[in-house]
Order: C-alpha cells, then structure tokens, then sequence
C-alpha cells in the first residue's frame, strides 16, 4: 500500500519537482510538455510509456499534436504518493 503525501509535505515535494504543479484539489500534479511537432511528442509518450510499464505507473495524459498534458496520481492511495514524484523526475530525466 502506498501512502498518501499530503499538505505542507505535498507541497514541498511539488516545490522540488521543476515544472510540475499541484492540481486544484491537490489530489495529482500536472505538466505540459511541448515539442516541436507531433512526430516529437509521440516520440515521448512512448519513452514515458516504457518507464511507466516498468514501475506499473501510469499516467493519465491528453495529447494534441506537439502539446502533451500529464497528470500523475496514485489511484491506490487517493492522491499523490512517491511513486507520482518519482515518475514525475524518471520523466525529467529522460
Ligand atoms: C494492479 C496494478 O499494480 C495497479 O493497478 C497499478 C497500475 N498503475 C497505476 N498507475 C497509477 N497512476 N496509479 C496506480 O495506483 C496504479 N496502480
């Protein structure tokens, strides 16, 4: 079972994660990513894609054309959890 990171806790993870942002109701963190084409960006889902399959992690993503939009939560903990902040540098790192 994975534990809920909530309040001052959340907040200074998100502060840590560059680019990232809580969501409204503080239940998942966003970014946009874009790119210079769509040829680009599907060439990142897919690398995400792959790192997501590795730590049984996945995203929940909206993609159009060079802009891809995440959004990471853990539904088994109701919110986010260290493994959305971990995706969140895997996916920084890339
Ligand atoms: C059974 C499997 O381990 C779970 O459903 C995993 C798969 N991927 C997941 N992805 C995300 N984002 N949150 C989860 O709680 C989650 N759970």
């Amino acid at each position: 079972m994975v534990e809920r990171i909530e309040g001052e806790a959340l907040h200074a993870a998100v502060a840590d994660l560059d680019g990232w942002e809580l969501r409204g109701d503080q239940l998942a963190i966003e970014r946009t990513y874009k790119f210079a084409d769509f040829v680009e960006a599907f060439g990142f889902m897919t690398r995400v894609a792959i790192l997501a399959e590795k730590a049984d992690h996945h995203p929940e993503w909206f993609n159009v054309y060079n802009r891809v939009e995440i959004t990471l939560t853990t539904h088994d903990a109701g919110g986010v959890s260290e493994r959305d902040v971990a995706m969140a540098k895997a996916i920084a790192a890339l």
